[in-house]
């Protein structure tokens, strides 16, 4: 494993169980995400982006099994380790934002109170504690200390979103997965988001797997971008090469659709990033 590489997938294939078939929905995928990367999985509804996301933070659920590969993140097997090490994994070192923001978050709890509870498990820190370094993150993703003791339902659905990543981010992980963390939301508040996240990434330095169907948002936010068919990863390359040079068949389709104007616009918006 190259020491630069925050996760490196190699070979995974993951199948689903069948009534009386198996069904291959992964299929000998490897790439790898270096430190600090923003790497988007791109590829039409169903090609397998999400089995990836699930199987990459091992929350694949019956009736997926992962039936080969490796998934190494900072050099070690999560496919290998006992559950107690995988589930301090999960968070310190990986943690995952999911299409949904709303089914994320506890309607019951405060904000302050889904903050504490995932300090406590993971760190011990006192109620006090916790609420100065949840006040810190919601400052990250630009929400006041002051809302704290609200209710999920009390938020718009971007600020919501906003929530939620800074909850993934609280533990510092090497890698944040993002499937679809956006979609629900009107295009300026998505932008908002993104850019934060672009920042934050800087800032701090963990990686990024990006899943989205917005290719024009992919190529802009994404470092390197994968392009995914039936199963299989056809493609990796740098966002603007994919773009402007794809080489596999699929890819060149899948480009076809984003509007001319925005290959225009790259240059503009790669200055604003
Ligand atoms: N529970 C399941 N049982 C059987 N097959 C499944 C199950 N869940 C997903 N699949 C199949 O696995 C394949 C990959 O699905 P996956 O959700 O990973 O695709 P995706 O690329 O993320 O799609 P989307 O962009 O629509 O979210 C699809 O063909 C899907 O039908």
């Amino acid at each position: 494993m190259d020491s630069h590489n925050t996760l490196e997938v190699n070979r995974l294939c993951v199948d689903y169980l069948l009534d009386d078939s198996e069904f291959r929905a992964v299929k000998e995928v490897s790439f790898n995400i270096r430190k600090g990367e923003i790497f988007g999985l791109a590829g039409e509804s169903g090609c397998g982006k999400s089995t990836i996301a699930f199987a990459i933070t091992q929350l694949l659920k019956p009736p997926a099994y992962i039936s080969q590969g490796e998934i190494l993140l900072n050099g070690e097997n999560t496919l290998t380790m006992d559950k107690a090490t995988l589930r301090k994994t999960r968070w310190n070192k990986v943690s995952m934002v999911f299409q949904s923001a709303m089914n994320s978050l506890n309607p019951v709890l405060t904000i302050e109170e889904q903050f504490r509870d995932m300090f406590y498990k993971h760190k011990g820190y006192d109620e006090q504690e916790s609420a100065r370094r949840a006040t810190q993150l919601l400052d990250l993703v630009g929400i006041e200390a002051n809302r704290l003791k609200d209710y999920p339902h009390q938020f718009s659905g971007g600020m919501r979103q906003r929530i939620v990543i800074a909850i993934g981010l609280a533990l510092n992980p090497d890698l944040l997965v993002m499937d679809e963390p956006t979609t629900a939301l009107d295009v300026v508040v998505q932008r908002e988001i993104l850019l934060q996240i672009h920042a934050l990434r800087k800032e701090f330095g963990f990686s990024v797997l990006f899943i989205t169907h917005d290719l024009s948002l992919m190529t802009q936010l994404c470092d390197r971008i994968g392009v995914m068919y039936q199963g299989e990863l056809v493609e990796v390359a740098k966002a603007k090469d994919i773009l402007l040079k794809p080489q596999h068949p699929y890819t060149q389709k899948l480009w076809h659709s984003i509007p001319a104007a925005f290959e225009q616009s790259m240059a503009v918006e790669e200055a604003s990033l």
